[in-house]
């Protein structure tokens, strides 16, 4: 996690901290890995009923909190983008772009990207959220974020990423990454969200990604050449940022299901 420089126009923001968080240390325990465990015996199957009350109050925390941030922006990437990467000048620069259009940015509240995210944000003076993870290992919420809220479920967090976003810029990233924007894809694929822009930023990363997807997948008929125009391709932060501004402007609907 980089240090904080001088440079910032704003100082880092005060903290409100949401959720359970505990510190991992090199343990590899955690809830989500619990859950996921095929159960060895049948009192293992008896505290899942106990674990949906823990899940609940997961989604009711996240709701809680989030509810009044207003219009906000989820932006991913790679955690382990260094602060020394031009990915994580652009990160900087959606984060700031994003504020000073008047919205929230929320991101994983990790290092890297999303750091770099709210980073930009908090310097701007606007809303940086970061839903943080229990992970097996120490990584902790970066410190430009101003709201933060702990997750132990990924899939009660990946709702809070689209229920409380108009769009999402994506950055050049990893497995999470791809894991956020295809679930994204999904959901727009399948109607379940629409007008929802979904911004990817750096075409040379990109690119071959959707080449494969329109060469192959197409090609094989698996997904419609339709399905390719649900994200948009940029090079730089001003683009991802006007893009994603545009696209908001039409309000989220649920579809059917
Ligand atoms: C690997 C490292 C830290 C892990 N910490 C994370 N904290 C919060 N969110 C995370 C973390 N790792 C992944 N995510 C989520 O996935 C996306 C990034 O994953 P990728 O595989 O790096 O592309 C990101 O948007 C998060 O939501 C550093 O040592």
């Amino acid at each position: 996690m980089s240090a904080p420089t001088g440079s910032s126009r704003n100082p880092l923001p005060q903290l409100r901290r949401f959720g359970i968080w505990r510190k991992n240390g090199s343990g590899r325990d955690t809830a989500d890995a619990r859950l996921l465990e095929t159960p060895r015996s049948s009192d293992f199957t008896h505290t899942d009923p106990w674990r949906v009350m823990r899940i609940q109050s997961e989604f009711v925390q996240g709701f809680d909190a989030l509810a009044d941030i207003g219009p906000a922006i989820s932006v991913f990437g790679s955690a382990r983008t260094k602060p020394e990467s031009p990915y994580y000048a652009v990160g900087v620069e959606v984060g700031r772009r994003l504020a000073e259009a008047g919205v929230g940015v929320i991101t994983g509240g990790g290092p890297g990207s999303m750091e770099a995210a709210n980073r930009g944000a908090s310097e701007a003076g606007g809303l940086s959220i970061g839903l943080g993870i229990e992970l097996p290992f120490e990584s902790g919420m970066n410190a430009w974020v101003g709201l933060g809220v702990d997750f132990r479920y990924f899939f009660a967090r990946k709702t809070m990423f689209v229920k409380y976003a108009q769009g999402f810029v994506v950055l050049p990233g990893g497995l999470g990454t791809l894991d956020e924007l295809f679930e994204a894809m999904v959901l727009v694929q399948t109607s379940k969200v629409s007008q929802f822009p979904i911004v990817l930023v750096d075409k040379a990363f990109w690119g071959p990604l959707m080449d494969w997807i329109r060469d192959v997948m197409v090609v094989q008929g698996l997904v419609s050449a339709q399905d390719l125009d649900i994200v948009a391709l940029v090079d730089t932060a001003e683009e991802a940022v006007e893009l994603v501004m545009a696209g908001k402007a039409g309000a989220k609907v649920a579809g059917r299901g």
